[in-house]
Formats: C-alpha cells, sequence, structure tokens
C-alpha cells in the first residue's frame, strides 16, 4: 500500500470515528450522564493515535509538497473560487502547506489546471470545474472569493460575463457564505478608485470611474462586489472581508495575459519592440504575488472587516518601467508608443497604513527580486511554448 493510500484510509477511519463518536456521545448523556467523561476520555484516546500516525506519514517522502499537520479543530475546508489562477494558485499553494482543506472552484476562462496540477490527487484538495455564476452548495468555513478576469484585454473580451461573475457570481458566494456561515473574503481591486484625483489612494477615497467605460465591466462589477458584500454583512450577518489588490506580478502569470509586467518581459526577451501605451508618464505600483498572498491570509485572519489595500508603494512611471526591465534582461528592443487606453488610470500607489496597522502586513519583496523570479519564470515558459509549436509543426 503506497504512503498516500493508506493516508486516505487513515482519513477516511478519522472521519468516520469522529462522526461515531458524537453519535454515541450524545447517546450516552441521554442515558448515562455521568459515562460520558470515561467515553469522551476514550475517544480523545482514539483521536490522538490516529493523528501520531498521520503525524508519522506526512513526515516520510511522498511525491506532493510537504504539508503541515492539523488536527481536526485547526483544519479548515477553505473554498478559492478562481483558485486556478495567477493568484488562486499561490494561494492554494499556501493554504495547503498549512495543512487546511483547499476545494477550487474555476471555470478555466483564465485558470489553468497546469497551476495546481502539484496537488491534484492529494487528500486534501479538490478540483471543481465550476462557473461561480451558477450556484455552488458545498460546505465550507472560509471563502477566498478571486474568481475574475483581472487583466484589462481578458475582462474587456466578454464584459457581460465580467460583470455576471462580479455581480451574481457574488451574490452565488455571499448566499453560500450566509448558509453555511462560512467568513468569506472578497478580491476587490484598487480599479475601484477608477483615475484617480487623490494620490496616493486610501482607502476612504471612493474613487472617480467613468460608468459606461471600457473598464466599467470590471471597475463598477468590483464596486458592485463591495456594495454587495456589505449588504450581506449588514443584512445576513455575513462575516466579510475586502481586499483592494494593487497591480501583482509573479510567476504563473500567462503568456497572454496582456497586462503591462508580462507584455514587456516578453517582447524584451524576444528582441521585440516594448509597447507603452501612451506616453508612459502613467504610473503603476507593482507588488509581488507572494506579498499579496500573506496580506490575504491576514486579512482572513482578522477581525477588521473595512475594505483593507494590498498593494506596494514603491511607484514608477510605464516608460520607466519599461527601461528597466529591458536592462535587467540586457535586451536591444526598442521602445514602441502606441495610442494610449481609454480611461486609463494615470497615477496608482496604494497607501497601505491600515494593513500595517490592522494586519501588521506590508510588502517585503523587492521589485528586483521579484522581477528576477517572474523572468526566469517567463523564460522558461516561452522555451516550453517553443518546443510545443516545434513538436506541433513536426506532427
Ligand atoms: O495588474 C493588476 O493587478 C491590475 O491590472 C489591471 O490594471 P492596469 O493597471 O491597467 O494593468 P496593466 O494592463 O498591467 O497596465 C498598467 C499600465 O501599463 C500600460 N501598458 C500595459 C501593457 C502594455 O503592453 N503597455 C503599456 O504601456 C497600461 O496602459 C497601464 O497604464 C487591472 O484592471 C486590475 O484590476 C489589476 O488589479
Amino acid at each position: 500500500m503506497t504512503i498516500d493510500s493508506e493516508k486516505t484510509i487513515l482519513l477516511n477511519i478519522y472521519c468516520s470515528e469522529i462522526t461515531h463518536a458524537i453519535h454515541t456521545a450524545e447517546k450516552t448523556a441521554e442515558r448515562n450522564p455521568e459515562a460520558l467523561e470515561d467515553e469522551v476520555e476514550g475517544l480523545r484516546k482514539t483521536i490522538a493515535r490516529l493523528e501520531s500516525r498521520l503525524g508519522q506519514l506526512q513526515k516520510t517522502p511522498k511525491s506532493f509538497p510537504q504539508i503541515k499537520f492539523k488536527n481536526y479543530k485547526e483544519r479548515k475546508r477553505i473554498l478559492i473560487t478562481g483558485g486556478a489562477g495567477f493568484v488562486g494558485s499561490h494561494l492554494t499553494d499556501r493554504l495547503m502547506e498549512e495543512g487546511h482543506e483547499v476545494i477550487i472552484a474555476d471555470n478555466f476562462f483564465t485558470g489553468r489546471k497546469r497551476n495546481v496540477e502539484n496537488w491534484i490527487g492529494h487528500p486534501n484538495f479538490e478540483l471543481i470545474h465550476h462557473d461561480i455564476v451558477n450556484p455552488l452548495l458545498i460546505e465550507v468555513d472560509e471563502i477566498y472569493h478571486l474568481a475574475s478576469p483581472a487583466s484589462p484585454p481578458h475582462y474587456m473580451y466578454n464584459p457581460v460575463k465580467t460583470i455576471k461573475t462580479n455581480t451574481v457570481g457574488t451574490i452565488n458566494m455571499l448566499g453560500l457564505a450566509r448558509r453555511v456561515g462560512a467568513r468569506i473574503l472578497i478580491a476587490s481591486t484598487s480599479e475601484v478608485y477608477g483615475d484617480p484625483e487623490v494620490h496616493p489612494q486610501p482607502e476612504s477615497y471612493w474613487g472617480h470611474v467613468n460608468p459606461i467605460g471600457p473598464r466599467a465591466c470590471y471597475d463598477e462589477g468590483k464596486r458592485v462586489a463591495e456594495t454587495l458584500s456589505y449588504a450581506y454583512a449588514k443584512q445576513e450577518n455575513v462575516d466579510v472581508r475586502v481586499a483592494r489588490i494593487f497591480n501583482t506580478y509573479g510567476p504563473r502569470m500567462h503568456l497572454n495575459d496582456g497586462r503591462v509586467v508580462s507584455n514587456f518581459i516578453i517582447q524584451a526577451l524576444q528582441g521585440e519592440p516594448i509597447t507603452i501605451y501612451g506616453d508612459g508618464q502613467q504610473t503603476r505600483s507593482f507588488q509581488y504575488v507572494s506579498d499579496l498572498v500573506e496580506g490575504l491570509m491576514a486579512l482572513m485572519a482578522s477581525n477588521y472587516t473595512l475594505p483593507v489595500n494590498l498593494g506596494n508603494p514603491t511607484e514608477r512611471t510605464i516608460g520607466d518601467f519599461a527601461k528597466h526591465i529591458r536592462d535587467i534582461i540586457g535586451s536591444n528592443s526598442k521602445i514602441k508608443y502606441l495610442k494610449a487606453q481609454t480611461d486609463d488610470p494615470q497615477r496608482r500607489r496604494p497607501d497601505i497604513s491600515r494593513a500595517k496597522t490592522e494586519l501588521n502586513w506590508e510588502p517585503e519583496v523587492s521589485l528586483k527580486e521579484g522581477l528576477e523570479k517572474t523572468i526566469k519564470y517567463f523564460r522558461k515558459e516561452l522555451q516550453h511554448a517553443q518546443l510545443s509549436e516545434a513538436e506541433e509543426s513536426e506532427s
């Protein structure tokens, strides 16, 4: 018997032992309240024995990444919508490594099975091919609601679907949270501030968004998602957390993501012109994905219920960023200026005072370190894509 199948069997025994234990204890309590203590003591011993065996098995070499052992009281069942996506898959890794049970619901519009393949078959992991525009009936303790395309070309590709995901999808997830009493974290965005008139942006700023522009499907979709969250919190007592996520980058971004970090790196690696939309004077502040994941987990664990900005406050112009990437890669790509995008926010930088005070969180990964890892990832992805192309043309 393999270690993994032994673990599965043990986990099943564990679950049925606990269910059986509850029934027995209930019956004993009715018949003979004094005997209840002995009963509970016996059960504690059984659980301790099973936990110790499971703990031993966790330490033995296996095909999955190492995870911590959590007992049944500490281990949570966590749903991540969009868990096979760029951010969702990194969050999956962290929560799995912590020893939780992770259930991913993803429609694979921008998510990929590849992002979570290292967990497929793990007893703590489940991948559901599901579009959250349809209701999902499962039992969970926490929900990270990340499902939505986040890159402008992706969310503008099917604006109606983007709105549905952020409105109907969010209603479905808030409904699920209400039914099962789960805490839910909604992934909102810096885009709720639109093209900001206040700089840097604190959470108290209400934003400057064009409700009928090409970005509105996402911006307004996320603004409604926030409104829905607080309506459910007020009216239905749902325990909500709202993260306003600023520009994030890192490995597992799609080659066709279309956002600035991936575009510039790929263009520089291939010696193609680096495309700047507009004059390049617009600014952004980039955070590495592992910082974001730590921020999301800290927010979920905290008692703070108002929106919290999660981003790196180091700001750069896009023109400067293009040259920076070209220099690190040592590329001789030219810079090519294209038409500015409609409603493109001209500056963006998070005020993270709230995250620092309430979550004791701030980003730790420098742009240099983050870009090195990301460039390495894209180099491999490009090689992989070239190999696949060559294989296809041969066959
Ligand atoms: O990366 C993110 O996390 C954010 O990405 C987008 O927001 P945006 O800031 O417009 O992201 P990009 O498409 O990466 O654009 C950043 C800036 O670079 C410019 N850009 C982009 C791509 C390119 O090839 N060239 C270029 O100059 C854009 O015009 C924009 O000014 C999403 O709308 C946000 O929800 C998301 O949080």
